[in-house]
């Protein structure tokens, strides 16, 4: 088990992949800038982090050739709102990039890290503040996640793994299964070197730390903390969000 120093107290940062292009999304541009209720999604994520007060500060990480973050979200930049613009191949490496540039400014190995997808839109400050509340006294950490509702079914999987006119292979045992969501919060140098090793399978932030032998915590969230990824979410996360204004 990785100790940390007792008696320090850690800060709290939040990282924002959002490089991603969102190709499953259908729309005419990455998806964290589609607008949504008046405003671009990810100026919705950006909100619900701001409006957390043991967020220090939150670092978002753009691609090299974004060029559309500072017209969606005007005025983020600052003491509390950091960007990075080397975003990678994959999310684990935007992410790996993220958590260097808060190295660089000063975040220590012992501070938190909460990591959020920028397509998480409907994120709820007092679901970020439960997500610390459980983890802040944890060794490990963990991440917001919600309990399988529905039988699972395994598709055959064909050669392209397409899931048009694929069959039933077998009904999967639902019991103790959740599915993650973000944040996922972690101490830097926990993740620093989870995210450093093989990273194939790892699709969050909690299965690479997970390689390493730990067990996260998971803290039960809402449905309503979905991520938008394909064009029929669009509609849903609009409705939610003009319903709560
Ligand atoms: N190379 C990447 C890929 C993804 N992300 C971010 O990770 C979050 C979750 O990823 P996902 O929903 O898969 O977004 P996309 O990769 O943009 O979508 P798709 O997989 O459909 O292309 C998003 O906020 C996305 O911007 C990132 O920062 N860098
Ligand atoms: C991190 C995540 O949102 C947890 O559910 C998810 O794994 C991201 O997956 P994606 O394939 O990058 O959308």
């Amino acid at each position: 088990m990785t100790s940390f120093p007792i008696g320090l107290v850690p800060r709290c940062f939040a990282l924002v992949p959002a490089a991603g292009v969102g190709s499953r999304s259908g729309a005419d541009r990455p998806k964290q800038y589609v607008p949504l209720a008046g405003q671009a999604m990810i100026a919705h994520t950006l909100a619900a982090l701001a409006a957390v007060p043991r967020i220090d500060a939150t670092l978002v990480v753009l691609s090299p050739e974004d060029d559309q973050f500072e017209a969606a979200v005007p005025g983020f930049a600052g003491e509390r709102g950091w960007i990075a613009r080397d975003g990678g191949a994959t999310r684990a490496d935007s992410v790996a990039a993220g958590l260097r540039a808060l190295r660089a400014r000063g975040a220590q190995p012992h501070d938190w890290v909460l990591v959020h997808d920028a397509a998480r839109c409907l994120l709820r400050p007092e679901w970020v503040d439960a997500l610390i509340d459980a983890c802040d006294d944890d060794e490990v950490g963990g991440l917001l996640a919600l309990p399988v509702a529905d039988t699972l079914k395994q598709a055959v999987v064909g050669a392209d793994e397409s899931p048009a006119g694929t069959r039933v292979a077998a009904t999967v045992d639902r019991r103790g299964k959740w599915a993650a969501q973000t944040p996922q919060m972690f101490r830097l140098g926990l993740l620093m070197p989870a995210l450093a090793g093989p990273l194939d399978g790892i699709t969050d932030e909690a299965s690479a730390v997970e390689a390493l032998g730990h067990a996260p915590r998971l803290v039960e969230a809402s449905i309503e903390n979905f991520k938008v990824t394909y064009p029929a979410d669009f509609a849903l996360a609009e409705r939610l969000l003009r319903s709560r204004s």
